[in-house]
């Protein structure tokens, strides 16, 4: 990678897997050029901070040409290293973990599920999405080293012990579905996604905030 990371905003990098995403979609239907107009009516983001955001990767568009499709998807791919495969582990195959297990997330980008763990013996040993499923109690000899994301899929109350674990194994980064909310050193990143709180603030929006049909 030839740009700094460190430099580029944390809001900017949230959406480039957005930017991405779309501009995969666009590729495959032969589209060769994209204003900025074009894709914030797609990614719902302002053509401002679009133009802001690509600037921090120099200047990439033109005047009345706009972007080029091809250049700024092999860029962005170097960016967000999809040239690489990053495998992570799940741990937790209730009802939210095997979905993802199912789902996996290979069409989006590279990441994917490599392995999973729990403590039920009827889902020790199996497959599930083609995904191994192996006993937690193994969690230390069995993860790879080169596994350094995780999913916590797990109820609320074993989540911290699980966690602790899991950074003495080296993960550094947690993807946390439990409505806990973990303690870890300042190394580690954890993206908490709450889908209950979610649910509620959107209610409350809708109440409190309700948009105008006419504008
Ligand atoms: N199901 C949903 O739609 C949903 C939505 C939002 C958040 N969540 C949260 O996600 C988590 C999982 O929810 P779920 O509905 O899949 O629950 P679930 O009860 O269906 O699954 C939990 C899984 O974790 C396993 N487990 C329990 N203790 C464990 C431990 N110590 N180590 C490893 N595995 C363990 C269980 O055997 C089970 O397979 C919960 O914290 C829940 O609050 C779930």
């Amino acid at each position: 990678m030839n740009i700094e990371q460190s430099k580029i905003p944390q809001a900017t990098a949230k959406r480039l897997p957005l930017y991405y995403r779309f501009l995969k979609n666009l590729h495959s239907s032969g589209k060769q050029r994209v204003s900025s107009a074009e894709l914030s009516d797609a990614v719902k983001v302002d053509s401002a901070t679009i133009r802001r955001d690509f600037s921090y990767f120099g200047a990439l568009g033109k005047k009345g040409y706009g972007y080029n499709v091809n250049y700024l998807l092999s860029f962005f791919r170097k960016t967000l290293d999809q040239d690489e495969t990053t495998n992570v582990c799940l741990i937790g195959v209730g009802n939210l973990g095997t979905a993802f297990l199912h789902y996996n997330f290979t069409k989006n980008n590279n990441t994917v599920i490599s392995l999973a763990f729990d403590i039920d013996k009827e889902k020790i040993g199996k497959e599930i999405g083609g995904v191994p499923v192996y006993n937690l109690d193994d969690l230390e000899e069995i993860l790879p080293d080169d596994v350094t994301v995780a999913i916590l899929t797990v109820p609320a109350p074993a989540a911290q012990a699980i966690t602790d674990r899991l950074i003495v194994k080296g993960i550094k980064g947690i993807l946390n579905f439990t409505p806990a909310r973990l303690n870890v050193p300042d190394q580690i990143r954890i993206h908490h996604i709450d889908l209950a709180v979610e649910l509620q603030s959107l209610v409350y929006f809708l109440k409190h905030y309700p948009i105008d049909e006419k504008s």
